[in-house]
């Protein structure tokens, strides 16, 4: 997908985590080491996808990626920057859908481009490609409060896109979706990280969606609950064409395999 006024739009980016740890409170009594020790290098346009039990500190980690919470071990850069907060580079989707109901589609859609004060007619086409990209042109005037979930997550995509971001973070964005609609949503933001090309790092509960989206998927194991920080136990690499058959013995037997990581993980921790 071409990007427009791309002369200020930032290319896919490295995502670099190093002994990276994350403690919420104080240390000692009433502290909680939600995560430790994680090292994750994602590829410039790489899709990553991150699995666990709950409370293995998959949110956490994207929290930190996304700058909305300090890391209190270890490194973490983006195109070898270090992250001191949020930023425009980094876009991030959650599973509700974070529209602003006031807003139609494509004013939700031009909040940041226009907060960015791009030129108007910069803003009008950004909005017009994302639209499209997204299937939802009939609906630039709706308001999210008139859309079906699948249609208000595809224009929470939209927004983020709309800003060219170097990396998108996305936390179970799939989670609150009927089952038809999440897969056509694999299958649409499948389809979109082709075009654009933009580094996915991608939190799912779902063994199966992080199989049909990923490159290589992470699978975290422990948990504060658990007595063991958070940790990667390891990453497994998705050899498989693209438009993958869930059917297929392949896709089966790497399910099978990240399931009793998985499950081993939390059998380990407790
Ligand atoms: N703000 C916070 N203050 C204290 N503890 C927290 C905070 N946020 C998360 N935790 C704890 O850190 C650990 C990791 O939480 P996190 O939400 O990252 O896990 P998760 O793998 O994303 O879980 P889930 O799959 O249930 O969303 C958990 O034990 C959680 O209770």
């Amino acid at each position: 997908m071409p990007r427009i006024g791309n002369d200020r739009a930032p290319q896919p980016a490295t995502i670099r985590a190093v002994d990276l740890g994350k403690r919420y409170g104080s240390p000692g009594a009433g502290g909680v080491q939600a995560m430790a020790g994680v090292d994750l290098d994602v590829a410039a346009g790489e899709f990553v996808t991150v699995v666990g039990a709950s409370g293995c500190g998959k949110s956490t980690l994207l929290r930190i990626i996304a700058g909305f919470e300090p890391a209190t071990d270890g490194t973490i850069t983006v195109a070898d920057e270090q992250i001191t907060g949020p930023g425009p580079d980094r876009g991030v989707v959650f599973q509700d859908y974070g529209l602003f109901p006031w807003l139609t589609v494509s004013e939700n859609i031009a909040y940041g481009p226009r907060q960015k004060r791009y030129p108007s007619a910069v803003v009008g086409e950004k909005t017009t490609r994302v639209l499209e990209a997204v299937g939802l042109t009939r609906f630039a005037r709706s308001y999210p409060g008139q859309l079906s979930g699948g249609m208000q997550q595809r224009v929470a995509i939209a927004r983020v896109l709309a800003n060219d971001p170097a990396v998108m973070l996305m936390d179970e964005p799939f989670g609150a979706l009927d089952a038809l609609t999440r897969s056509a949503m694999q299958a649409e933001l499948s389809r979109i990280h082709r075009e654009t090309g933009t580094t996915v790092l991608f939190v799912t509960h779902s063994i199966e969606e992080a199989v049909v989206l990923a490159d290589r998927v992470v699978v975290m194991a422990g948990g504060a609950s658990h007595g063991v920080p958070g940790h990667i136990r390891e990453i497994v690499p998705v050899p498989l064409a693209r438009e993958r058959d869930a059917t297929s013995p392949e896709f089966n037997e790497l399910k099978r395999h990240i399931a009793a990581l998985v499950h081993e993980g939390v059998e380990a921790a407790a």
